[in-house]
């Protein structure tokens, strides 16, 4: 996928000289000659990146004021600034100012390419990070051994290098995210930004602010949606039946010409993304239902993509509990446990109607739960209740409550208790180094340890 770089600098000679170094190295590139044009060109389209010169002749702002206008509009931009040879105190400046970084004019092509990639790379990782935060935890691998799973191993490698919209369907929880982050990950535009958007979990109200942005009365952008953020990416429909219908017909006429309007805004925007979409529910028959738009089910799946559910592919569990007794014990330090036969049969036979994320709270919730010694087997009557399994000597929380059938989210309060406390004891009551080593704020600790009841 080509960066889209604007370059703003009042020099007509050193604005084509950094475009053609940056074009050779096979960057897309926009210029612009003073602040208006830049933040018109902005306004076209959000940029990956802003070269921008300081000192901006004939310009309404100088390079420090537009600095400042882009950052207020957009803090996750990245702007690089240019400076004039020995003007390290305005380059300082900028920095503070939220510029990613600066070069120092005359400069060689080498130094322009190392910090625009490095600039790219900075705003890619910390887009990454974001995104890891949101899923906590989870990680990118499909997997599973079952036909069902190697065939749609097979297919996602097959359409990942198209760039075909695909429709994923699949019942709730069964790894439609995880297949569409596959894809965008094997294709060409594994470089660019992955975004997604959950229709489901967004009212109507606001989903056209947060699919296609906001502009104010005097056309500056005031809030970048997700379209343009997947510039150059792949933007991710998630549950796309619960799309409001008006919203339906515009997102079919970025299918048509990849361009759309902000909310608020006249203009319209520009962009190039891959658009993957999915649904739980029964399109065909929101369809007949009136509720979903038939052109639009036509153009989202050119390609149909079908995720089956856990009970489609119960030889999986087995390696899908391993897997995420290691991926939770990585991120929690809780030990790995041994599943006894008995209690695997039953995990196996298990209906998991909430598919692959059940299990893996099921397997979260049997590790917190069952402390102890590490050695002891997971036997089949330590399983949560609504697996089906008999609990006749559960241990419970004093208040008579099974632990295991407890919510997911108490349950990792009481282990977090317990690990704060044990960690505390093994410091010797020294709130400092326990903060240290668990990676906690002094302050914060304090606060959670009075919120837990432990100070
Ligand atoms: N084959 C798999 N291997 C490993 N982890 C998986 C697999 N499939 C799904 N997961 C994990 O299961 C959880 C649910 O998956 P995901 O969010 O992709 O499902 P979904 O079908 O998009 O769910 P929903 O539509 O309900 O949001 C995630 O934590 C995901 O990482």
């Amino acid at each position: 996928m080509a960066y889209d770089i604007l370059i703003v600098d009042d020099e007509t000679d050193i604005r084509e000289m950094i475009a053609g170094i940056l074009d050779d190295e096979g960057y897309g590139t926009r210029t612009a000659a003073d602040s208006d044009s830049a933040l018109t060109a902005i306004k076209e389209r959000r940029p990956s990146l802003v070269i921008l010169d300081i000192w901006l002749q004939g310009s309404r702002l100088d390079g420090l004021a537009l600095l400042d206008v882009i950052r207020e509009q957009d803090p996750d931009l990245p702007v690089v600034i240019i400076s004039g040879h020995g003007n390290i105190e305005t380059a300082v400046s900028a920095i503070k100012r939220g510029a990613y970084d600066y070069i120092e004019k005359p400069f060689k092509a080498d130094r322009l390419i190392l910090i625009t990639d490095r600039a790219l790379e900075a705003s890619k990782l910390k887009r990454e990070i974001r995104e890891l935060k949101q899923r906590s935890g989870d990680t990118m691998r499909l997997v599973g051994e079952s036909s069902a799973i190697n065939q749609l191993r097979q297919t996602i490698e097959r359409v990942a290098a198209t760039n075909s919209r695909i429709l994923i369907s699949g019942p709730s929880g069964s790894g439609k995210e995880l297949a569409a982050r596959m894809i965008h990950d094997l294709s060409p535009r594994a470089r660019g930004p992955f975004v997604a958007i959950n229709a489901a979990t967004i009212t109507p109200e606001r989903m056209e602010d947060e699919l296609f942005g906001i502009e104010d009365a005097s056309g500056g952008l005031r809030k970048v949606g997700a379209l343009e953020e997947a510039h150059g990416g792949t933007l991710y429909l998630d549950e796309v039946a619960d799309m409001p219908r008006e919203t339906q017909g515009k997102i079919l006429r970025v299918l048509v010409d990849q361009t759309f309007t902000r909310v608020g805004g006249a203009t319209r925007v520009q962009v190039d993304i891959r658009i993957l979409s999915s649904t739980a529910k029964d399109l065909e028959r929101a369809i007949a239902e009136g509720a979903f738009r038939e052109d639009l089910y036509h153009r989202l799946g050119v390609v149909p993509l079908r995720v089956p559910g856990l009970a489609e592919r119960r030889e999986d569990v087995p390696i899908l509990v391993r897997h995420f007794m290691e991926q939770i014990s990585a991120a929690s330090g809780l030990p790995m446990r041994r599943i006894g036969d008995d209690a695997m049969a039953v995990l196996q036979t298990h209906d998991w109607p909430g598919n692959i994320r059940q299990l893996r709270n099921n397997v979260e919730r049997l590790m917190i739960l069952t402390r102890g010694d590490p050695e002891s087997t997971i036997t089949a009557d330590l399983l949560p209740a609504e697996v089906g399994a008999m609990v006749p000597n559960l241990p419970t929380t004093g208040g008579g409550e099974h632990l295991m059938s407890m919510p997911l989210r108490d349950a990792r309060e009481i282990f977090e208790r317990d690990y704060l406390q044990a960690q505390i004891k093994r410091f010797g009551g020294n709130i400092s180094r326990t903060a240290e080593f668990v990676g906690m704020e002094r302050s914060a600790l304090h606060r959670k340890l009075k919120t837990l009841g432990l100070s």
